[in-house]
């Protein structure tokens, strides 16, 4: 059996006369926990598209969950992949109460509600709203949410499909400390947990890998610096090159910081 949940080659991505994706190698094993770094503009969003098969390449090939993009039903393929991001925030229609925003991720809606749902989806929408802690907000209005709320809240949309693979796009920016390392303890918890589906997460910093992640991607211009196991690739050197500065790394634990050298 083939476990690579995500296995791209040579993949380019082209708009106008620039390279958003310049060549991007790189596979993704079942299980494994991801982080994609590097800095503004480096393509990691648009990376995080093609994984969720919502952008097709110019050239090179993709394979999701074994299933060829372009030779596979998108609509058929992603129900089986989260996604959380702020593609995803920005789209809310206004007024939508959080629930209903869970809730509608089971059927590939965003927005409000449009099914008539079973007891069984209500229940899990409602446990997964609790899980991330933000279960007493299920009926108040999406955008009436802080930051942070508004995160957890996307995490356990991301989940209600039962999915093969979660794609988190910068989970932990404009969070506050504490909220932020609250979300990081909660990525770690699904990190350790044998039975969640592989993970990727984007971020601009070594500060909010979660611990329990196994594997990183660096990225700068559109091309890959490093890829692999965090032991092997998170170094100074990779780190300074993604980053285009010189930078201390250090390692407390499973955590990481950098800073300018
Ligand atoms: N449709 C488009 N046409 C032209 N350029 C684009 C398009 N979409 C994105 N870009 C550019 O491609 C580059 C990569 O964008 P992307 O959003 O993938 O980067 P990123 O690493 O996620 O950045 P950030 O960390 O700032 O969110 C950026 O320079 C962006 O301006």
């Amino acid at each position: 059996m083939d476990e690579r949940v995500l296995d791209l080659s040579g993949v380019t991505v082209r708009r106008g006369g620039t390279a958003l994706l310049d060549g991007v190698d790189w596979s993704v094993g079942e299980g494994e926990r991801w982080v994609v770094l590097g800095p503004n503009g480096a393509g990691k969003t648009t990376l995080l598209n093609v994984a969720f098969s919502q952008l097709h390449p110019t050239a090179g090939r993709v394979e999701i969950l074994g299933e060829r993009l372009g030779a596979v039903d998108v609509f058929e393929l992603r129900p089986l992949i989260g996604y959380a991001g702020a593609a995803v925030s920005n789209q809310v229609e206004e007024g939508t109460p959080v629930l209903d925003l869970v809730l509608s991720a089971a059927y590939g809606y965003l927005g409000r509600f449009r099914e008539e749902y079973g007891t069984p989806d209500l229940g899990r929408a409602r446990a997964l709203l609790g899980h991330w802690g933000v279960g007493d907000l299920a009926d108040r209005n999406f955008h009436t949410l802080s930051e942070g709320e508004r995160k957890r809240v996307l995490i356990a949309r991301a989940l209600m499909s039962n999915p093969e693979l979660l794609l988190l796009d910068e989970p932990a920016a404009g969070l506050d400390l504490g909220g932020r390392e609250d979300l990081l303890r909660r990525l770690s918890s699904l990190a350790r947990n044998d039975a969640a589906p592989t993970l990727v997460v984007v971020s601009h910093h070594v500060e909010e890998i979660p611990s329990g992640f196994t594997h990183a991607l660096m990225l700068r211009e559109g091309a890959v610096v490093a890829s692999g196991p965090l032991d092997e690739v998170m170094t100074a050197e990779n780190l300074s090159e993604t980053f285009g500065l010189e930078l201390k790394v250090e390692r407390d634990g499973e955590r990481w910081s950098a800073r300018a050298a």
